[in-house]
């Protein structure tokens, strides 16, 4: 199976703070990765990294065979980020609109993509509502809305289903494994241990380290462990004395 993400020993410094060390990971095309990993992990600091925004300090990243930061490439991937990019005192409508027209979205292609990414997400009905009237879950399903715009080969979602409830949780899940049969490449963090079941690849970061990977049954099956929190409890060194 093609790579179409290629972190290769990528480390991280803010000032004298290392926050990643020597990261190496491959996203296969047509997969959901998730990166499961404590607040503080870095899995912010990866994903931005893979996304463009930030460069590595050493290492290098490769997203669909080109070096990253490269912003042609940009506009092949939906980054999703963990605040909301949103201007509120717009309409869900004019919001999704300013970011089409960020990726050249224009005119009748500009409309249906708007009606899609909508509908995709829910919140057809809601868009002519300011957003400063949406609730917490419907900013971050219009932020998914707008990653989703100019149909990128790879999507990368920060956290996506923070403050969403369980119900629009499945629903966006729902959604992620249709875009992913329909060939986009995902790549979603998470802190939550039922979410990173959904992945068929995981990756757990600890204190800026990747401390193991592998889909979610093999690292069970591995560590003989019955839940993905147990496996990761046991790469993270804590051992089960029992
Ligand atoms: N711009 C920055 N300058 C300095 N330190 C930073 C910066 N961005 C992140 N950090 C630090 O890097 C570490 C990792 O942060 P990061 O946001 O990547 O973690 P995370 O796993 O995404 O956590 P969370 O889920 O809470 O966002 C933290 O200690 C954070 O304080």
């Amino acid at each position: 199976m093609k790579s179409v993400i290629h972190v290769s020993d990528v480390s991280k410094n803010y000032g004298s703070h290392q926050v990643l060390e020597k990261i190496s990971l491959n996203v296969e095309k047509n997969k959901i990765y998730g990166l499961l990993g404590p607040s503080g992990a870095g899995k912010t600091t990866l994903v931005k990294m893979i996304a463009g925004i930030e460069t590595p300090t050493k290492g290098s990243i490769k997203v669909l065979d080109t070096l990253m930061p490269n912003l042609h490439n940009m506009t092949r991937i939906g980054f999703m980020a963990q605040s909301d990019a949103l201007y509120v005192e717009l309409s869900g409508k004019e919001n999704l609109e300013f970011f089409a027209s960020i990726y050249g979205l224009k005119g009748q292609k500009q409309k249906e993509r708007i009606e899609h990414a909508a509908s995709l997400v829910n919140l057809t009905e809601f868009l002519k509502k300011p957003v400063h009237q949406y609730s917490g879950g419907m900013k971050r399903r219009l932020s998914l809305a707008a990653a989703l715009l100019h149909e990128p080969e790879i999507l990368i979602l920060d956290e996506p289903t923070v403050g969403i409830d369980p119900v629009l949780r499945q629903s966006i899940w729902n959604e992620l494994y249709k875009l992913s049969d329909a060939g986009t490449t995902i790549l979603v963090t998470t802190h939550v241990m039922d979410e990173a079941e959904k992945c068929g690849h995981l990756g757990m970061l600890r204190d800026g380290r990747l401390i193991a990977s592998g889909s979610p049954q093999e690292l069970k099956e591995s560590t003989a462990s019955t839940t993905i929190e147990d496996a990761f409890l046991y790469y993270g060194g804590v051992r089960n004395e029992n």
